[in-house]
């Protein structure tokens, strides 16, 4: 029962004045079920998330709980309440007998709705959409899974407010330590976390959506969420094919073409959208249940079978990569995922096996590629803190070889260095071509004379004409799933390791990472908290988390890049053997590759060993090289001082700054290639034991934060009981005042 009635209605808060019955239908952190409100005697439906899974501020949920009695249209799903059980948020809201359109689809429509029915489904969401833009909202989760039927034929929009709030501080994801969902609905400028985004993001999963209503599943549906990202970035826009979906209107693909573009200021409100001819198809409610629901079994059935379905096919293919698995059960159960975590994808994309089968003979040949890095786009370069037009991200893949900046805030990847293999560069995502290609906002070359040597552009100033250029492309080519076949062989698979090279400046990237993670998401958008959980890597200050070295590692990252004549160790001497000697260091400095820095270091690593394992070197050969590395090393320890600061401010970093300023001046005047090098390893024991004082403070403080974090959860928790029974008194005070005689 809806209507006036419920509407005004206040509905119980504790868990006894209602009775569960079964479960119709679940989401990543939720589980939703049928129940009876026991004393309206009324079905609802109540969605239970799991509150460990959410890691959220209850405050926020409790602020939107109140938002949420203010939003009041026909074509938004309300709750009526939420209250907590034991570790669950319960949200209570009316019950849609119908269920979800994804359910639909999967119980008696596999292949998609007709069109007409995809304009009325369509032509409510819209207005749905209208409503929460023209509040100042964005809902951020449109697809078939979150669109609800109710026995009458009604169209209404779900999933936003208390459970979709539940994230909007960012740890959807981050909680659940890996990647779970798909990015399927995700508009492009969402992914790239590079600008922030705005309403217009749902008009992007609105289109997709439209896809999804017309096909039966959303583009790019069955692959893992990595692929599903860079397809969404360098494919051309998905829509309906012209010659593959003829039984669609020109209309139609129209209307899909226009919220399908990349850059989302071009997308239309939907308050535009809504006069597009496509919706002059719509029907009426009633249409919907004897076109739609007539025949269904109940909601709970088809949950039942779908569910046994699920795991009769799991048992099938048992065979199939784990991860694909996965993504298939969670697109399956109309699972997304907007607060995704780019690390963790990344981490994930090592994962996924490359199924590429046109991979040349010679890709076998490089069985250790050099580790690939990838960046995200604002991890290094960028200078967004301050100048949103000056951005210069950066995205490396390869240590030092692909590097990616740009004037004016856009992705530019270019190589710099050499691949090691073809596999290589397939695995960091970039296909192989032989002309410079666009593929939507990218450009992608390839050299086949120099196949060490790919690169991937991406051209700002051109996006326009990529865009035409890539449309065409795909009317050329086939639909949007042969391009998703086939990209998805040429890029996304394979390991990108999310390695950090130590390679200076991490301390003033990562301090840029956190400004655009924590500032700049909000500057269009009128949502809330940040789009990016904190990474494993960060603390709950914000500070980064200083990576894990041991010293044998440590010393591994600072011998620095390979370099490619032969190599021949002498005690930690790296020297070339054609030319051996130590007469060769000025040489082997020149070969330094892109990252100096690392070279510079491994000068330096190498030099003071020398000294350790009685090696003869001149010292007037050695002393200028580790005087820059030595400048370099200062600098290095500058960054890391500044890190241990902003952990603890009141710790020793301001002696430890002094101490070291009054060695460097000694250092740089002393004559003797004797204490400079004793110094030089006094300073590299120094570095190491500040590295592991860290670790231990790291560990320390992110054992505090953990206590803190459950003691909050408890306050929260009860805070939110008192404020539940107080809002329920001020309300039924307030009615009484208005002597409209509801019974209480
Ligand atoms: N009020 C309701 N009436 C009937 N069915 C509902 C109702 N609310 C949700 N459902 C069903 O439960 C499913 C799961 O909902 P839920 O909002 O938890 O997850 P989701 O939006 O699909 O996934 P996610 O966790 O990514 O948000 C929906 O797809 C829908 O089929």
């Amino acid at each position: 029962m809806e209507g006036g009635q419920s509407e005004r209605r206040i509905y119980p808060v504790t868990a006894a004045e209602y009775k569960l019955l079964e479960e119709i239908g679940q989401g990543v952190s939720a589980t939703v079920y049928r129940a009876i409100c026991l004393p309206f005697k009324e079905v609802v439906a109540i969605k239970a998330l799991d509150l460990e899974k959410c890691n959220s501020n209850l405050d926020d949920v409790r602020r939107e709980a109140v938002t949420m009695r203010l939003i009041n249209h026909p074509n938004v799903v309300k709750a009526f309440c939420s209250f907590v059980v034991e570790q669950t948020l319960w949200v209570v809201m009316p019950y849609m007998a119908g269920g979800s359109c994804l359910h639909i689809m999967k119980s008696a429509f596999i292949d998609g709705f007709e069109e007409p029915v995809i304009a009325t489904f369509l032509k409510e969401v819209l207005k749905a959409l209208d409503y929460l833009h023209r509040h100042g909202h964005i809902h951020r989760d449109v697809k078939a899974g979150n669109i609800l039927v109710d026995e009458k034929g009604a169209v209404k929009l779900a999933d936003f407010g208390v459970s979709a709030c539940m994230f909007d501080t960012g740890d959807r994801q981050r909680s659940r330590k890996t990647f779970v969902g798909t990015p399927c609905w995700m508009a492009p400028e969402v992914m790239e976390q590079l600008h922030g985004y705005d309403f217009k993001a749902d008009i992007w999963s609105f289109g997709i959506t439209a896809l999804e209503l017309a096909h039966g599943h959303a583009p790019f549906s069955k692959y893992p969420p990595m692929k599903v990202l860079l397809m969404t970035l360098q494919n051309a826009p998905p829509g309906l094919d012209y010659e593959r979906d003829k039984r669609f209107s020109k209309s139609f693909k129209e209307m899909i073409a226009m919220c399908l573009v990349k850059e989302p200021s071009k997308r239309p409100t939907a308050e535009k959208l809504l006069r597009h001819s496509f919706f002059k198809h719509a029907r009426t409610p009633d249409y919907i249940c004897r076109h739609i629901l007539d025949g269904l079994p109940s909601l709970g059935e088809r949950i039942k079978n779908l569910k046994n379905a699920d795991a009769a096919r799991m048992t099938q293919q048992k065979n199939l990569d784990e991860q694909e698995q996965r993504s298939q059960t969670e697109y399956n159960r109309g699972v997304s995922a907007w607060n995704f975590n780019l690390e963790d994808l990344k981490a994930q994309s090592a994962l996924i096996p490359d199924d590429s089968d046109d991979s040349p003979p010679q890709s076998t040949k490089a069985e250790s590629p050099e580790p690939s890095h990838f960046h995200s786009p604002q991890s290094r370069h960028g200078d967004f803190g301050s100048s949103p037009d000056r951005v210069q991200p950066s995205i490396s893949m390869h240590s030092s070889q692909v590097e990616a900046t740009s004037d004016n805030g856009e992705f530019l990847a270019a190589p710099r260095n050499s691949y090691s293999s073809k596999s290589a560069v397939r695995s960091a995502g970039v296909s192989v071509r032989k002309e410079p290609k666009h593929i939507g906002r990218f450009d992608v070359f390839e050299d086949d004379n120099d196949m060490e040597s790919p690169g991937w552009h991406y051209s700002p100033s051109r996006r326009g004409f990529e865009r035409d250029q890539t449309r065409k492309e795909r009317e050329d080519t086939g639909s949007y799933e042969d391009r998703g076949r086939d990209d998805s062989r040429r890029g996304g698979s394979g390991p990108l390791v999310p390695e950090r090279v130590l390679c200076g400046g991490r301390g003033r990237d990562d301090e840029r990472d956190r400004e655009h993670r924590h500032g700049r998401v909000s500057e269009r958008g009128s949502f809330s908290g940040p789009l990016l959980p904190t990474g494993d890597h960060r603390l709950s200050n914000g500070v980064s988390r200083p990576p894990t070295v041991s010293k044998d590692a440590l010393e591994e990252k600072l011998k620095g890049p390979t370099l490619k004549a032969p190599i021949v160790q002498k005690g930690r001497f790296s020297v070339t053997s054609n030319d051996g000697g130590v007469e060769d260091l000025p040489h082997v400095s020149s070969r330094r590759s892109t990252c100096s820095q690392g070279s510079q270091q491994h000068l330096f690593a190498s030099a003071s060993s020398s000294h350790l394992n009685g090696l003869s070197v001149p010292a007037a050969a050695i002393v200028p090289h580790l005087q820059t590395a030595l400048q370099l090393a200062v600098m290095q320890q500058d960054a890391l001082v500044n890190i241990l600061s902003g952990i603890n401010p009141s710790d020793s970093s301001n002696s430890m700054k002094l101490h070291y300023a009054s060695k460097r001046n000694s250092s740089f005047n002393c004559g003797s290639e004797c204490s400079m090098i004793e110094i030089l390893n006094d300073r590299e024991r120094d570095y190491l034991q500040q590295i592991s004082d860290l670790q231990s403070k790291v560990s320390q403080l992110l054992q505090e934060q953990q206590v803190m974090k459950m003691k909050n959860i408890t306050l929260e928790r009860q805070l939110n009981a008192i404020y539940n029974r107080e809002e329920e008194e001020r309300i039924r005070r307030e009615e009484a005042a208005e002597g409209d005689g509801l019974p209480l």
